[in-house]
Parts: structure tokens; sequence; C-alpha cells
């Protein structure tokens, strides 16, 4: 079994990873991102609070992304490993991870950062609104309020991970294959 926290700013290529990073490795992906979309596209109860926060740039509330993440890992007994996709984005949620897999004799294995600059991140996450249609991601300010989320909620877990020595980074720059390789040459090391 091997579980794989999948980190980075909004734009740095997490779910494009994680898609081939589960087909190589047997993974279950969970990305609370595409949670909260299905829920907001079915308009669920969920969904709707989130849109709430997500149509601001802003972060859900742990209580409610913490619940629904336990659900998620709860629908997949028998997953021989999870790739968690923007997941955990606070200290509170990183504690109630190592509680949750601590619970079920699982653990995380790395934590890995895709890197690359705000100005980089920002065209590719214009580019992505076009297609997707994706309204937090057509309006600059509201990417770089996902940013500011993210410099001060999601960065300091780079130190919860390093206390672990379970903390992993690699340039985000580059094909989409040389990145999935340069994953699986630290996965290799694990
Ligand atoms: N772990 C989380 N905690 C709180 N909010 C979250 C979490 N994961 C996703 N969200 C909400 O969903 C939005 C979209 O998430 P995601 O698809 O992962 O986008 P991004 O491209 O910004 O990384 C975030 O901006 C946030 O509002």
């Amino acid at each position: 079994m091997i579980n794989l926290v999948l980190f980075g700013k909004p734009g740095a290529g997490k779910g494009t990873q994680a898609n081939f990073l589960k087909e190589k490795y047997n993974l279950k992906h969970i990305s609370t991102g595409d949670v909260f979309r299905f829920n907001i596209k079915n308009g669920t109860e969920l969904g709707t609070l989130a849109k709430s926060y997500i149509d601001k740039g802003e972060l859900v509330p742990d209580e409610v992304t913490i619940n629904m993440l336990k659900a998620e890992v709860e629908k997949n007994p028998d997953a021989s490993g999870f790739i968690f996709d923007g997941f955990p984005r606070t200290n509170a949620q990183a504690e109630a991870l190592d509680d949750l897999l601590e619970e079920k004799e699982m653990k995380i294995d790395a934590t890995i950062a895709l890197e690359a600059d705000d100005e980089v991140l920002i065209q590719r996450l214009l580019e992505r609104g076009k297609v997707s249609g994706r309204s937090d991601d057509q309006d600059e300010s509201k990417i770089r309020n996902r940013f500011d989320e993210y410099n001060e909620k999601t960065a300091p877990l780079m130190q919860y991970y390093k206390k672990q020595d379970k903390f992993h980074s690699v340039n985000g720059i580059g094909s989409i294959e040389d990145i999935t390789e340069r994953l699986s040459k630290v996965i290799a090391t694990l």
C-alpha cells in the first residue's frame, strides 16, 4: 500500500499528474476540488455550501472538507492506496488525515510538491478557465485570492511534512511526461 499527497498551488498540475499516477501505481485518486464540483453540479446541500466559498476563491471550512474526505476514503475500503489531491490544505486537515489513516492502520508515505512560478500558474489557470468554464479560473482576482489562501494556510504544511521526513518537491515546469517521470523517481525511493 502506498499513500501519496500531491501538493502545490492552484494550477500546478496535481490533477493531471494524479490521473497518470493512479493508473501506474493502481491508486484511488481523491480530488477534493472534483468532489466539490460534482456536488455543485448535482445541486446537493454540500455543493451549495461549497460554492459560496469556491466562487470567492476561499477555502471551504475545515469541518465540511474533513467530513467529506473521510466519507470518500470510507467508500473505498479495498483501495490499494490513495492519491490525495487538494487535501490537506490546512494544518487541521493534515492532522485529521493522519488521525484517519492511523485509525485504519495506514499512513502517508510521501507528500510531493509540484513547483511552478505564480505567473506561469496564472496563465495556465486562465487558459483552463476558457476551456472548463470553471468560474474560479476565469477571474484573475479570484486566482490571486487562491494563491493568498495557499501562502497563508497551505504553505505551512511543508514544515508539517518536513518534520515527519515525508516532504519531496519536483519541478512542475516541463512536459506532462517529464513531470510524471520526476514524480515516479521520487515514488521509486519510497
Ligand atoms: N482541502 C480543501 N479545503 C478547503 N477547500 C478546498 C479544499 N479542496 C478544494 N477546496 C475548494 O475547492 C476549490 C477548487 O479546488 P481544486 O480543484 O483543488 O483547485 P485548484 O486548481 O485551486 O487547486 C478551492 O479553491 C477551494 O475553494
